[in-house]
C-alpha cells in the first residue's frame, strides 16, 4: 500500500467551505495594498485521485477550498530560508513573504548588493522578488535575439508586462513578522549536538525550540505552522505541545515540509523540485492547511509532484532520503578501496552498475567521500533515533555509512603521505578546492578544512588552497576559526590561500583535488557550465503558453538572452535582458561589503557579479610551475588520467585507473 499520494486532476470533486481562521484583513497593517492578489488562486481548488486507498489520499478525497495564503513568515535567513522564501515569492507576486533572522548582519547583506550566500541563479530572483520590478516590453516572437521591446518596431510580436511591487522583504523584527502571518515557516539551523546527551548524533534543536515557543506567543489564530527544518520524527508533537502550553485555547496546524535543495542547485532545485512533501495531520483541518500551503507551490510546482503524508512520515523522509544517499556514496568509495587493490576501475564499475535503471547512475561518483551540512548529521540523526528505539543493530548499520566516510578520506590522505615517501616536511603541498562541492561557497563539513587539519600535522612548508568560487578573505577567516589561530601563513604557520591557482602551484609538489570544480577538468570535451543555472536557459521559452508570461516564462526568457551575449554585448543587457530590473539597494558610505571588496579586490558574488565559471585550467602551465615529480592526486575523479600522465604529471585517483 502506498504511503504518499500526489495531489492529482480527479474525475469527482466536491467544495467545501473552508473553515480556519480568517488570513490577513485588508485593513492590518502587514495587508500590502499595492500587491495585486490573484483571485484564481485565493481559493486554488486542488483536486486530487479518489479512487487510491493510499494513507494520505483522504486528505484530499474531496475538493478542497483552501483558505488563501497572503502573508508567509520565514524564520531563518539562512541556506534554505533565504533561497526557498525567495523563490516562493519570486513565484507568488501576490503574497507577502518576509524572512525573519536574529542575526543582524546576515538581514543586513540580504537587503544589499552583498547577498550572504552565492547560489547560481538566485539574484535573478532576488532582485524581482525584493526590489520589484518596472513594466517592459516583451519580444514574444521565437529566436528574436532582441527580447525587449527594440524590436517590436521591426514587425515582431510584443507583449507588455506591467511593473511588479517588492513582495520579499528580510528583516530583524521575528515577533511581528510572526504575528502578520498566515503561514510560518521555521527554517533555522538543527545541528548535530555537541555536548550532553546525545552529543555527537542526536540533533541539536535549541535554536528550532527557541523559535517555536515565539512562535507559540506570537502567531496569529489559525496560522500554519511549518517545519522547514529537518527535524528528528515526531519533532510535530513536540512544536503541537509548545503550542498549547503558551496558546492553551488556540487552535494552530503544524505541517511537515523539509526542503531538498542541494547548495550550489538550491534555484534548480526550487523552480523544478522532483518533488514538494507535505506532511500534515489527517484531521480535516490538518487537510486544509496542507491544501493551503500546497497552494503556494501550485503556483510553479506541477500538481502531480506535491506529495502528501502524515506528518511523521514526512519528517522521517527527509532523514532517510539523506541518508540513502550518503550511503550510496560510501558504498561505491568502499567499492573504490576494493578497486584500488585490484585494478577494476570505479567509474566503470558505476557506469555498470548504473546502467541497471533499479541502480541508477547518479550518486555513484567515488572520491574523499561527502562533506555539507547535512548528510552527516542526517545520517547520525537517524543512528541516533535508531539508539533511542532500542534498534542497536539499525543504528550501527547508518552509522558505517559515516565511518567509511571518514575512511574514504583519510585513506586519501594517507596515500598523499606515502606517494611523497612519507614525510611532507619542506614539501609544498596545493589544495584545489575548499568548498564542499562545486558552484558553491559553502565551506561547512567541507573535506578540505579535515585535509588541511591532518596535513598540517605532517609539518610541510606549505599548504596552498585554491577555490574559485570562495572568496580569499573569508577563507582566511574561516581557516582561523575552525582549523586554529596559528595555521596560516600570516599567523606563522604553513597555511597559505590564493587567488589564483597558477600562483598556488608554484613550487609544489603535488595538487590534491578535493572539489569537483569543472575549472579542474582537463578534458577537452565539453563546455564549462554553471550547475545550477535553471534548464529553461538554453531554450528559447517563446512562443509563450499563456497570453500573458509567467515569472517562471520572463526568467526563462532573460536566462536565454544572456546566454546569446557576445562580447559586444553592455553590461546592463547582459545583466538586464528585459530592461525590467530596479537599480540595486545603495550601500551606505561605510558598507563593510563593499570595503571588504575593495581591500581585496574580490567579490562576494552579489547581485552585481555573479560568480561565472572561468576557463579550464591549462595543466601544461601547472605541471612547469611544479617540482618534480609532479605529483597530482584526484580526489574527485575530474581527471582524464591518461591525458594528464601524457602531459608529465604523476596521477593517483580514487579507485581510478589509467586507461593508456
Ligand atoms: N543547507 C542546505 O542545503 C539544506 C538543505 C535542506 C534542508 N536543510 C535544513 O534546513 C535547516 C536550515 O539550514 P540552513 O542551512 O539554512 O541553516 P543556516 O545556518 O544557514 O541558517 C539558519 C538561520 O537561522 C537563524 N536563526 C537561528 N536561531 C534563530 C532564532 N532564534 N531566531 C531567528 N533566527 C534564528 C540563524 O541566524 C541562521 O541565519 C536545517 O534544519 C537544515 O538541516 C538545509
Ligand atoms: O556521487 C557523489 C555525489 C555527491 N558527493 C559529495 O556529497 C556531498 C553532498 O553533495 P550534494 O548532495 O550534492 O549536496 P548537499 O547540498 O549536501 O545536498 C544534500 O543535502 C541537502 C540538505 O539536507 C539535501 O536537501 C539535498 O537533497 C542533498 O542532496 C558533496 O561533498 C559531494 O561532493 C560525492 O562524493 N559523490
Amino acid at each position: 500500500m502506498s504511503m504518499a499520494s500526489s495531489i492529482v486532476d480527479s474525475e469527482e470533486s466536491v467544495t467545501l467551505e473552508f473553515v480556519t481562521t480568517p488570513t490577513t484583513p485588508d485593513s492590518s497593517q502587514c495587508f500590502t495594498p499595492g500587491l495585486p492578489f490573484d483571485d484564481n488562486l485565493a481559493d486554488t481548488t486542488i483536486r486530487v485521485r479518489t479512487n487510491g486507498k493510499s494513507l494520505s489520499s483522504s486528505l484530499f478525497d474531496t475538493t478542497t477550498r483552501t483558505p488563501p495564503v497572503r502573508n508567509i513568515c520565514c524564520v531563518g535567513a539562512g541556506y534554505v530560508g533565504g533561497p526557498t522564501a525567495a523563490v516562493i515569492a519570486f513565484q507568488n507576486p501576490h503574497i507577502r513573504v518576509t524572512v525573519v533572522d536574529r542575526d543582524e548582519k546576515r538581514i543586513r547583506r540580504w537587503n544589499s548588493q552583498h547577498p550572504p550566500i552565492y547560489e547560481p541563479g538566485l539574484n535573478d530572483i532576488l532582485r524581482v522578488a525584493r526590489d520589484g520590478s518596472r513594466q517592459c516590453i516583451v519580444c514574444t516572437e521565437s529566436e528574436c535575439s532582441d527580447g525587449s521591446s527594440q524590436c517590436g518596431g521591426n514587425g515582431c510580436a510584443s507583449t507588455t508586462v506591467a511593473a511588479r511591487l517588492p513582495n520579499l522583504f528580510f528583516t530583524t523584527d521575528v515577533a511581528k513578522c510572526i504575528s502578520e502571518a498566515d503561514v510560518v515557516l521555521i527554517a533555522v539551523n538543527t545541528p548535530t549536538k555537541s555536548r550532553g546527551t546525545g552529543a555527537g548524533s542526536a540533533t541539536d534543536m535549541a535554536a528550532f525550540e527557541a523559535v517555536t515557543a515565539v512562535v507559540a506567543q506570537h502567531a496569529r489564530p489559525g496560522a500554519i505552522i511549518v517545519e522547514k527544518s529537518t527535524v528528528p520524527c515526531r519533532t510535530a508533537e513536540l512544536v503541537q505541545d509548545t503550542l498549547s502550553l503558551h496558546r492553551p485555547n488556540v487552535h494552530f496546524e503544524v505541517l511537515s515540509n523539509p526542503e531538498f535543495l542541494a547548495a550550489g542547485t538550491a534555484i534548480k532545485d526550487l523552480l523544478t523540485a522532483d518533488r514538494i512533501l507535505i506532511g500534515s495531520s489527517s484531521t480535516p483541518a490538518g487537510h486544509r492547511a496542507a491544501a493551503a500551503l500546497a497552494s503556494v507551490y501550485a503556483s510553479w510546482v506541477p500538481k502531480s509532484r506535491i506529495i502528501t503524508t502524515n506528518i511523521f512520515s514526512s519528517e522521517l523522509a527527509k532523514l532517510v532520503a539523506n541518508s540513502m544517499l550518503a550511503q550510496r556514496i560510501s558504498s561505491i568509495n568502499s567499492i573504490a578501496a576494493i578497486c584500488d587493490a585490484t585494478g577494476a576501475d570505479v567509474d566503470e564499475v558505476a557506469s555498470a552498475i548504473g546502467a541497471d535503471s533499479r541502480i541508477g547512475s547518479k550518486f555513484l561518483n567515488a572520491g574523499i567521500g561527502f562533506g555539507g551540512s547535512c548528510f552527516k548529521k542526517d545520517v547520525l540523526s537517524l543512528v541516533y533515533l535508531a539508539e533511542t528505539l532500542i534498534l542497536p543493530e539499525v543504528a550501527e548499520y547508518w552509522r558505517a555509512v559515516i565511518m567509511m566516510n571518514e575512511y574514504s578520506r583519510n585513506r586519501f590522505v594517507a596515500r598523499v603521505v606515502r606517494c611523497l615517501n612519507n614525510t611532507l616536511s619542506g614539501k609544498k603541498v596545493t589544495l584545489f578546492g575548499y568548498a564542499f562541492k562545486k558552484d558553491t561557497n559553502d565551506t561547512r563539513e567541507s573535506p578540505a578544512l579535515d585535509i588541511i587539519r591532518t596535513l598540517a600535522e605532517e609539518g610541510p612548508q606549505e599548504i596552498a588552497i585554491f577555490d574559485p568560487c570562495c572568496i580569499p578573505a573569508q577563507m582566511e577567516d574561516e581557516i582561523r576559526r575552525f582549523v586554529g589561530a596559528n595555521f596560516l601563513k600570516a599567523d606563522g604557520g604553513p597555511v597559505a590561500v590564493y587567488g589564483n591557482a597558477y600562483a598556488a602551484c608554484e613550487g609544489s609538489d603535488a595538487v590534491m583535488i578535493t572539489t569537483a570544480f569543472d575549472e579542474f577538468k582537463n578534458s577537452a570535451t565539453g563546455e564549462i557550465t554553471i550547475a545550477g543555472r535553471p534548464k529553461a536557459c538554453s531554450v528559447d521559452p517563446r512562443p509563450f503558453e499563456h497570453t500573458e508570461p509567467t515569472e517562471g516564462d520572463l526568467l526563462a526568457l532573460h536566462t536565454y538572452l544572456q546566454r546569446m551575449v557576445t562580447p559586444a554585448t553592455p553590461v546592463a543587457s547582459v545583466l538586464d535582458p528585459l530592461d525590467r530590473l530596479n537599480p540595486f539597494p545603495t550601500c551606505t558610505e561605510d558598507c563593510p561589503d563593499c570595503e571588504l571588496e575593495k581591500a581585496t579586490g574580490t567579490t562576494g558574488y552579489g547581485a552585481g557579479e555573479e560568480y561565472v565559471p572561468k576557463a579550464r585550467l591549462d595543466w601544461r602551465k601547472i605541471h612547469y610551475h611544479m617540482r618534480k615529480p609532479r605529483w597530482v592526486f584526484d580526489g574527485r575523479g575530474v581527471l582524464d588520467i591518461s591525458e594528464m600522465e601524457r602531459l608529465g604529471f604523476r596521477v593517483e585517483s580514487v579507485g581510478r585507473q589509467s586507461r593508456s
